[in-house]
This record gives structure tokens, sequence and C-alpha cells, in this order.
């Protein structure tokens, strides 16, 4: 019972300043998008406004074509049939698991049976059995979130909110977790809205990713075209590891600003004031591409496992690349780059 989502025109101020302006967003049902953008731009006021937490002051929110929020009509936030993992699990701590999970079907008129079914369902699919009579401060911070995903799923939503939900957990936890909790919704087969503010976190649960800067998207797609076409270099810059070049483009040959270095070949680059997106990955010898050699000085070098990320001074601006051995710091290093993947966006 998984629904579409829908928001058209949504306008939002906050203590006098626009936080949403006519925003747009479309998903399917079953798929899972994330809201990635830097702090402040309007991720956790969209989450709330289509858990009717918040109200906008224009604009239309339909769930599966059903009006949950128009300026003539209003679903109740607990009428939407909509889940909410935050960051700080919001358990209610003189209660058990199994109670933290059952409270809110008690209101439902639901049988007895019905909630020990639910009940035994949730606890089952996020292994949490074992600890159902336990007191939230008697679990760890992952297990805590675990009982806030498995109170949500016990009330049956058609669309899961997740706001930052790994954010209070260590590093080695929420990769674990992360995987776990994507396992489970879409097992369950749940449309998911999911805000962060993590470029990798976003990348490895989305089906699509929204990104948003200042109240707007400026670019829905999927972490694939995200990563091959930034919308512009605000979006790259928001896509980790990527350097961005100021430079000049003419006859489809890229010239980097206040540099002697060489052109690079740019096909289908427009001509004028450009920024160029390299990807570390895309590094390689100086020979690979004659036409496409650039020079720099190395900085640093970090081991990656698999290769170095090196730091390059390119003349005023760095690149970071990745190379398969670590130059001294200071030397000279000359690499290349395949022309088809050399992006230019418009500055
Ligand atoms: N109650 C409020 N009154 C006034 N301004 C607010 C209020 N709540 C949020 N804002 C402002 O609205 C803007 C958007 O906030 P929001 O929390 O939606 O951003 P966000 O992208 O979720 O950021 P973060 O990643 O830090 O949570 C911010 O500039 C914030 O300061």
């Amino acid at each position: 019972m998984t629904a579409s989502l829908h928001c058209a025109g949504i306008c939002k101020s906050l203590g006098g300043r626009a936080v949403l302006t006519d925003l747009d967003l479309k998903i399917d049902a079953g798929e899972v998008v994330s809201l990635l953008g830097a702090s402040g731009s309007g991720k956790t006021t969209l989450l709330r406004i289509i858990a009717g937490l918040v109200e906008p002051e224009k604009g239309l929110i339909t769930l599966d074509g059903r009006v949950v929020w128009s300026e003539k009509s209003i679903i109740a936030a607990e009428k939407r049939r909509i889940g909410m993992v935050f960051q700080d699990y919001a358990l209610w701590p003189h209660m058990t698991v199994a109670n933290n999970l059952t409270f809110g079907l008690r209101s439902q008129r639901l049988s007895d049976q019905d909630i020990a079914q639910r009940l035994n369902h949730a606890l089952d699919v996020t292994r949490l059995g074992p600890y159902r009579d336990r007191y939230p401060s008697e679990l760890s911070g992952g297990q805590q979130q675990r009982v806030a995903i498995a109170r949500c799923l016990a009330a049956r939503p058609a669309l899961m909110l997740f706001d930052e939900p790994l954010s209070n957990l260590d590093a080695a936890l929420r990769e674990d977790m992360r995987i776990e909790m994507m396992e489970l919704v879409r097992r369950e087969a749940i449309t998911v809205v999911y805000v962060t503010h993590d470029q990798a976190e976003a990348m490895a649960v989305s089906d699509r990713i929204a990104i948003m800067r200042a109240g707007e998207i400026v670019q829905f797609d999927t972490p694939r075209a995200i990563y091959e076409t930034p919308a512009d270099s605000f979006v790259a810059s928001f896509i980790g590891g990527f350097s961005i070049v100021r430079g000049q483009v003419r006859d489809e040959l890229f010239a980097i600003a206040d540099s002697d270095a060489e052109t690079v070949r740019t096909p289908g680059a427009r001509s004028g004031a450009g920024m160029l997106v390299i990807r570390p990955e895309d590094a390689r010898p100086a020979e690979a591409y004659p036409g496409n050699r650039l020079q720099g000085r190395v900085l640093s070098s970090a081991f990656q496992g698999r290769c170095w990320r090196l730091a390059v001074d390119l003349g005023p601006q760095r690149v970071r690349l990745d190379w398969p051995e670590a130059p001294p710091i200071g030397a000279s290093l000359a690499f290349s780059l395949p022309p088809e993947r050399c992006v230019v966006l418009t500055a």
C-alpha cells in the first residue's frame, strides 16, 4: 500500500525569509528519494511540510492522488499514513520496546490480534525480538534507531520520511545500519524521502536525488546521472572528490584561468568562461591522451586502499587525482584526462 507523492508549487517563509520557493517534487510509489543540500537549504522544512507538522503558505500535496494539503483542504498529520524517523530516534523513554511499537496502534482501533501480528512482524524484520521488554536507555544507538524504524513499519505507512537518521551513529555502524535499513524499506516496498547532507549516503540509498539550494531543487536525477552530468558547478561541488577548475573555452579547448598550462580538449563545450569538472578517477598517465595533458606540483598524498589520492597544484588552482603511486611531495606530475570525460559547466 505504498504511495506516490506529489508536491507542487510549495512556498514557505519562516522568520520573514523565504525558505521554500515554488518547489515541485514528484516521487513514484516505492521509490527512494534523497533530499541533499547544505545546512539551511530547506530539506527539513520540506519534510515537515510533507509530514503535516508544518503548513506551507501555498501549494498542493497529494499522496497517491489524494490531496493531503491545499489551501482549501488539509488532512491532519496523523491521518496521512506517513511514518517519520528522526536522528534522535524520538522514542518514549518510559516504555519498553514492545510498548513503543504498539502505543500508536492502540489508538487506531485495531484488534488485539492485529496489533500482536504487526508487533511481531516489526520485531522480526528489525531483529529486535530479544529486546522487546527492554527500555530505550538499555539499548545501543543502532538498536534504538531500529526501534524507531520498527515503530514506523508497525503503523504500515504509505510513505516514510527519514531526517538524517544515521547522523548520531558512529562511522563503523553507519554503513551497516544504512544497508539494513534500506534492505528493509525495499523489501516492504515503501516510498521513502530521505534527508541528508552526506553525498555518499544519498548516492548509496537513492533511486533519485533532489539537490536543494536555498529552497529550490536544482537537479533531480539518478545518482549516476548527477555524477556523470552535474547540472551546474553548485551541484558538482556537492559531489565528493570532484575538482572544479575555472577557465575559458575557445574552439572546444579549455584553458585554465591565470595559468600557462596546456589546454585540454573539451568536446561539445561552449566558448566562454566555464568550470572544468575533474573526477579524481579520470586521471591517466600523461601519454594516454597527449592532447589533454596537464602538469602540476604534488602537494599531498593520502593512501586510499586501491590508489593514492593526490592534491596537485596547477598554478593558482588545485585538483584531486587518484594515482597508482605516491610521488614525493613537491615533485612535478604530468597526467592526462580522457576528452569525453571533460565536462565544462557554465560559470
Ligand atoms: N522556526 C523557524 N523560524 C525561523 N527560521 C527558521 C525556522 N526553522 C527553520 N528556519 C530557517 O529556515 C531555513 C531552512 O531550514 P531547514 O531546517 O529546513 O534546513 P535544512 O536544509 O534541513 O538544514 P539542516 O541540514 O541544518 O537541518 C534555515 O535558514 C533556517 O534557519
